[in-house]
């Protein structure tokens, strides 16, 4: 069985980015920009009152007289340029007038009708943001890049109204099984319900995926066929259950049938060892174990990073965390147990059930702590590391 960075490794092999698509700035949240882009206007455009108060120019002395001889505010800029001994109203955000080498806070002044008196004591500044200190004009913004919405917003300051994304991987998800029926169907008593489809999907999602959950697949020839039919057009294949080893586990069997070149069957692992990867005629396949958690975890080690590398961002593993133990764990087994854990005030803390069919104990759980194949027995306070989830 191979490690899970050789088979993260592998999986990464079997990725390209996707192309690019043009999209509007109002989209573009959380999709990944595809090419850099280049402001095509400075910020501020223009030298900016950064308050509300009186343009003047000089360095004057407190107690100085000035005669108001009109206004700019944001989004109207005083015409004229300033002569000595005078001052424009301005209000912030407004364009300095030119002449102006500073702006007095209205606190620091006294209006008497139109002329201001300056108070006896002004801070030093000039209340004026230059030209271009936020950014100049064809200033980057580098790619790839995850958009957030501080990036947005900067984006559109730049005057970028569309910008180039990543298209979102068409990831086709499909679940097998005799036993399975959907939430809200009436199961038969041998049967239960499709669960970890629905984290899976969420996953795909959130990552930027579209995720296309096809119809269970039942555990027949004929059904399996149909449902890799089914995912024709799709970026990356994932298949649920059936991996394993048992009478009815088909899906490395029909998907060889059909053209299934296998980079890897099974792992050194827990939970999530019997997982395949490969492609599918071209496409890129994950055979993810049926066991819930199984699933979900390898959805969090392999299924997300592959996202990420097919939307342009790298071949990165999922990012470990290090933490401190809360209490004594002992050694590991020969596979690398991703144990279900809670992040608390003490450390990190393994569950105490870490069978891979228990959701109610994986919907507490905080982290996945990694506890490396072969490792020896660990005292409380020792550096681990783990994942969030
Ligand atoms: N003799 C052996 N038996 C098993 C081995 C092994 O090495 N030798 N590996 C075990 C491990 S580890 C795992 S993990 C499972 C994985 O098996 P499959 O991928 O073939 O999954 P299934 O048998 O189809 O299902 C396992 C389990 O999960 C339930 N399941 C399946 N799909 C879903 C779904 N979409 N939502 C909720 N639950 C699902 C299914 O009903 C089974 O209970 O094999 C072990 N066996
Ligand atoms: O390794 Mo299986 O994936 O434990 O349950």
């Amino acid at each position: 069985m191979i490690s899970v960075d050789e088979a993260l490794a592998q999986i990464f092999a079997l990725l390209a980015p996707l192309g690019a698509e043009t999209v509007p700035l109002a989209q573009a949240a959380g999709r990944v920009l595809a090419h850099p882009v280049r402001a095509a206007r400075a910020q501020p455009p223009f030298p900016a009152a950064s308050m509300d108060g009186y343009a003047l120019a000089g360095d004057p002395r407190p107690g100085a007289v000035f005669h108001i001889v009109g206004e700019a505010a944001a989004g109207r800029a005083f015409g004229g340029s300033l002569a000595p001994g005078t001052a424009v109203r301005i209000l912030t955000g407004a364009p300095v007038p030119e002449g102006a080498t500073r702006v007095v806070m209205q606190e620091d002044v006294h209006l008497q009708g139109d002329r201001i008196v300056l108070a006896a004591r002004l801070d030093g500044r000039t209340h004026i943001r230059p030209a271009g200190v936020d950014f100049g004009i064809g200033a980057e913004v580098a790619a790839p890049r995850r958009l957030r919405p501080a990036d947005l917003a900067l984006l559109a300051a730049m005057n970028i109204a569309e910008v180039s994304v990543t298209r979102r991987p068409d990831v086709a998800l499909i679940a097998t099984g005799d036993e399975l029926v959907m939430p809200g169907e009436i199961p038969r008593d041998d049967q239960i319900i499709a669960s970890n489809i629905f984290a899976l999907r969420a996953m795909i999602e959130a990552e930027g995926g579209r995720a296309r959950v096809l119809p269970i697949a039942r555990d027949t020839a004929p059904a399996l066929r149909m449902a890799f039919d089914l995912a024709e057009g799709a970026d990356l294949i994932v298949t649920i259950g059936g991996a394993s080893v048992g009478d009815h586990d088909l899906v490395a069997r029909i998907g060889e049938e059909l053209g299934l070149r296998r980079a890897f069957y099974k792992i050194a692992m827990r939970p999530g060892k019997p997982l395949i990867a490969g492609t599918l005629n071209g496409v890129p396949m994950l055979g993810l174990p049926g066991n819930p958690i199984s699933a979900i975890v390898c959805g969090h080690l392999f299924l997300l990073p592959a996202l990420r590398a097919l939307l342009g961002l790298g071949c990165h593993p999922a990012a470990m965390q290090t933490g401190r133990l809360a209490g004594p764990v002992g050694p590991n087994g020969q596979r690398a147990h991703y144990m279900r854990a809670r992040l608390t005030d003490a450390g990190i803390a393994p569950m105490d059930q870490q069978d891979s069919s228990l959701l109610s104990v994986f919907a507490q759980a905080d982290a996945l702590l990694l506890r490396p194949a072969g490792d020896g027995a660990r005292a409380p306070g020792e550096l681990v590391e783990y994942l969030p989830i």
